[in-house]
């Protein structure tokens, strides 16, 4: 998984003409977590939630939801769109830090997953790509067309975090300009 995620950000990279120079991401190690998602079938779903919905923190998510669905996305004004599973494939979603990096340019998606009535229990694994713990991140210069400012205060992973548990949410409104 990590090798993908490698490879997917240097695609990502690539497609904005950025360099891994101009970032300063050699402090440590990325900082990953696998989490394993378990959805029972439940007799009301409309009065439950899988998963509440969120962005995830990470740079990406890699994530395997098997053949039942469960995972939604909200799009603008066409409110909650289910993202089917498609056999063999795996979902890459935009976390917050490649949202803040890009200044919104790659915005973090805003997921939640419900859950079935009836068929068999839903299983999930994400795999979240973070960026080195102590890494600072902020919207790249590079990236901004002439006029635009940077909407994000440069903010440690660390620190994103911590702000992420307390403001759950709306984390990158506390951090904007
Ligand atoms: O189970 C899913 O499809 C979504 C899981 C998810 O969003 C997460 O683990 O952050
Ligand atoms: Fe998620």
């Amino acid at each position: 998984m990590k090798v993908l995620a490698e490879k997917l950000t240097d695609l990502i990279l690539e497609s904005l003409a950025i360099f891994r120079e101009d970032l300063n991401w050699d402090v440590g190690s990325p900082s990953t977590a696998l989490q394993l998602n378990s959805y029972p079938p439940c007799p009301n779903p409309n009065r439950a939630m899988g998963l509440a919905p969120h962005t995830d923190t990470s740079f990406l998510t890699i994530l395997y939801q098997g053949s039942i669905s469960g995972l939604q996305i909200f799009k603008q004004g066409a409110g909650w769109i289910s993202m089917l599973p498609v056999t063999g494939a795996l979902v890459v979603n935009v976390g917050d830090l490649l949202h803040i990096l890009t200044n919104a340019r790659f915005p973090s998606v805003l997921h939640r997953a419900v859950l079935n009535q009836e068929g068999s229990h839903r299983l999930s694994v994400a795999y979240f790509f973070g960026l080195p713990i102590e890494c600072s991140v902020s919207p790249l210069l590079k990236l901004l067309d002439s006029g635009e400012n940077p909407r994000y205060r440069p903010v440690t992973v660390k620190e994103y975090v911590d702000i992420k548990s307390k403001y759950f949410e709306e984390p990158l409104t506390s951090i904007r300009i």
